[in-house]
């Protein structure tokens, strides 16, 4: 188990999608472990690190061979050893490195106390994900296509993979410029040797505009805030939400219209907000059915739970906060199928919309897809469900098809009117959005609920 660096080093069975035992090579290094593909591979990188010291590692209760390797609700990694004697030494080393963390831990350790540090780590490590996935995509983009049933002409896939190279162009300089960042604040804190960025050697990617995006660290649940209250909402209604005048639009001109009547100081109105809802469901069938229709059926079932409950008593249940804190007297909030649950799982939904309409204008389909994912939903998300994911991201249709799927009319007349209108629908969600967190968060929704 030990190497000549004095590594623990081990191949051990990784569970991976479709719940396959796979042989990874693993090495536990510096309080870090860190797997390989294979142990050949290890000159190429790892495909995964997880700092010892954040991690939960527990035996897994039934399998005597399995180790259970998660930081709650960030990361996990499960893995199962040759034989009992193996996974007793992986159990020991892995627990020896965690000890040797906590007792450096009571030194102070300005870096590990620096939040930004912090917040720009976890940025780094959003990048590196999907560095290695965009990557994956253009390899197996470019394979020869091996079928004579692919439609595809040889001008849509060089279309796809120059769009896929420009989103991994803006993703590597993402990740350089945060790399960049966290070298500046580690040496600043520690009182080093002023870092200086290094000069880009390499040709500039064209797309500098695009650097300013980067992944929210503003709240622990990771929620964007545009605009912090409806008074910053964009004033421009009519030019936004009726598209003009111009028999051209957007879906989301259509959508927006509704959106005006939706907040009334800080509350939101059910009847709009139903409205909207039932309007974002159209855009499911724009997708695969295959993989969207038991997502949409999910979204809608928890719709139908608000509406229903609102019909018993509209009055009173006037607003989505009032409907929540009248469950909540009632002590109805808990119970399976609440129109509260349902409330909080609609939330979650808009939220993902909203991140990705405001993340589309800029970026292709699969990279808004991917950061509304990691700010929206998965924090929430099991096993289970992120494999639900990562089926359903890649069925997601490239931009130029979600362009052509929500335009109609005379495209060429709908110009900037496009982002404009996904601009102000994401804009004006993220106020609903943000009333709705707010709010959960004052009357500790997610503990009165019981869920994640
Ligand atoms: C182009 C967009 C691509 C979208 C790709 C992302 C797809 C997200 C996949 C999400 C997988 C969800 C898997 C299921 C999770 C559920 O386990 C979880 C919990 O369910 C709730 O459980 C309660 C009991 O505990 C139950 O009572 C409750 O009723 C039930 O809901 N559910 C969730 O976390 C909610 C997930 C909502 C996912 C919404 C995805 C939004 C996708 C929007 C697509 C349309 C936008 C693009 C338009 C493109 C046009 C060309």
């Amino acid at each position: 188990m030990f190497d000549k660096y004095g590594t623990d080093v081990c191949v051990l069975t990784i569970l991976q999608n479709c719940f396959r035992w796979q042989p990874r090579w693993f090495v536990l290094k510096g309080g870090i472990l860190s797997y390989y593909h294979s142990r050949d591979d290890i000159n190429l990188g790892c495909r995964g690190a997880l700092k010892v010291s954040a991690c939960d590692v527990s035996p897994h209760s039934k399998d005597q061979l399995r180790l259970d390797i998660t930081i709650p609700g960030e990361a996990y990694l499960y893995v199962r050893a040759a034989d009992a004697k193996e996974k007793q030494k992986w159990l020991v080393a892995l627990g020896s490195s965690k000890a040797n963390a906590d007792s450096q831990a009571n030194v102070p350790n300005p870096i590990e106390e620096d939040e930004k540090i912090k917040g720009k780590k976890s940025e780094l490590k959003f990048y590196c994900d999907l560095l290695i996935e965009q990557a994956y995509r253009i390899r197996d983009s470019s394979a020869p296509i091996s079928n004579n049933h692919n439609t595809e002409t040889n001008e849509d896939r060089e279309n796809d993979l120059d769009e896929m190279a420009r989103t991994l162009n803006v993703t590597c300089d993402n990740f350089v410029a945060t790399l960049d960042e966290i070298m500046k604040l580690a040496t600043t804190k520690r009182g080093g040797k002023k870092y200086s960025t290094p000069k880009k050697t390499r040709s500039p990617s064209g797309n500098e505009h695009l650097l300013k995006i980067s992944p929210s660290t503003e709240s622990s649940r990771g929620y964007d805030q545009p605009h912090s209250s409806t008074n910053d909402r964009p004033s421009d209604t009519e030019s936004l939400s009726s598209d003009k005048g111009c028999s051209s639009g957007t879906f989301f001109s259509e959508v927006n219209k509704k959106l005006g009547k939706i907040i009334e100081g800080n509350l939101v109105i059910t009847k709009h907000f139903l409205d909207i809802c039932d309007e974002t469901l159209n855009l499911y069938d724009k997708l695969n059915p295959s993989t969207f229709t038991p997502i949409k059926m999910e979204v809608s079932g928890n719709i139908e739970k608000i509406r229903e409950k609102y019909s018993t008593d509209p009055l009173n249940f006037e607003s989505i906060q009032s409907m929540i804190e009248k469950e909540i007297a009632a002590k109805q909030a808990k119970l399976q199928n609440s129109a509260t649950e349902a409330i909080i799982f609609v939330t979650r939904s808009l939220h993902f919309l909203q991140l990705f309409t405001n993340e589309i204008t800029v970026n292709d389909s699969h990279f808004s897809a991917q950061r509304a994912y990691v700010l929206a939903l998965k924090p929430y998300h099991g096993l289970v469900a992120r494999q639900v994911y990562s089926v359903a991201i890649n069925s997601v249709v490239n931009k130029r098809e979600f362009n052509n799927s929500i335009i109609y009319g005379d495209e060429s007349k709908v110009g900037d009117l496009l982002n404009d209108t996904l601009k102000y629908f994401s804009t004006n969600v993220a106020v609903i959005v943000k009333n709705l967190y707010s709010f959960f968060e004052e009357k500790k929704l997610y503990e009165t609920v019981g869920i994640q």
